[in-house]
């Protein structure tokens, strides 16, 4: 079983929207790779009551390179609370079993608002051409 710990800057919502912004500017000029993650936790009800912005961009751990794949891939995530914490961890875990040499790859989630996304290159049959992402 795979899990790891997904590490980064936590941001402000602000300055992940900043962020966020410079970073997609800096994309579509080509050559750059971001790694903001936006976490929403949800009620039963539907209704968000938590979200954490972690950057990995530029401080982070071995989760920063896990691409994308609109099928799902091979990771799933996960919150985790430890006590003492101040706020929950992000984990990966291995969604089924994995061979040598495949690449691991999660779902970056389902929202895809922007009209012009950045193109996606996960190869899956289930693959909608451009990579989730938001106006947060
Ligand atoms: C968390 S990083 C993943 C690691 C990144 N590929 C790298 O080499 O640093 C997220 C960034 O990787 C790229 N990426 C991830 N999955 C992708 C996919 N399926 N198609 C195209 N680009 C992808 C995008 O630039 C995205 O902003």
């Amino acid at each position: 079983m795979v899990s790891c710990v997904i590490k980064g800057e936590l941001l402000t919502t602000k300055e992940a929207q900043r962020r966020h912004q410079y970073y997609d500017e800096l994309a579509l000029q080509g050559r750059f790779s971001s790694a903001l993650l936006v976490v929403r936790e949800h009620l039963p009800s539907g209704k968000a009551c938590l979200r954490l912005n972690i950057d990995a961009t530029r401080i982070g751990n071995i989760a920063r390179f896990v691409n994308h794949s609109c099928d799902g891939g091979n990771l799933s995530t996960k919150l985790v609370r430890s006590s003492g914490a101040l706020f929950p961890r992000l984990c990966f875990f291995a969604s089924k079993d994995i061979p040598v040499d495949e690449e691991l790859t999660f779902s970056y989630g389902e929202i895809r608002k922007r009209s012009k996304g950045l193109p996606c290159f996960c190869n899956s049959p289930s693959c909608v051409g451009t990579l989730p992402s938001e106006d947060t």
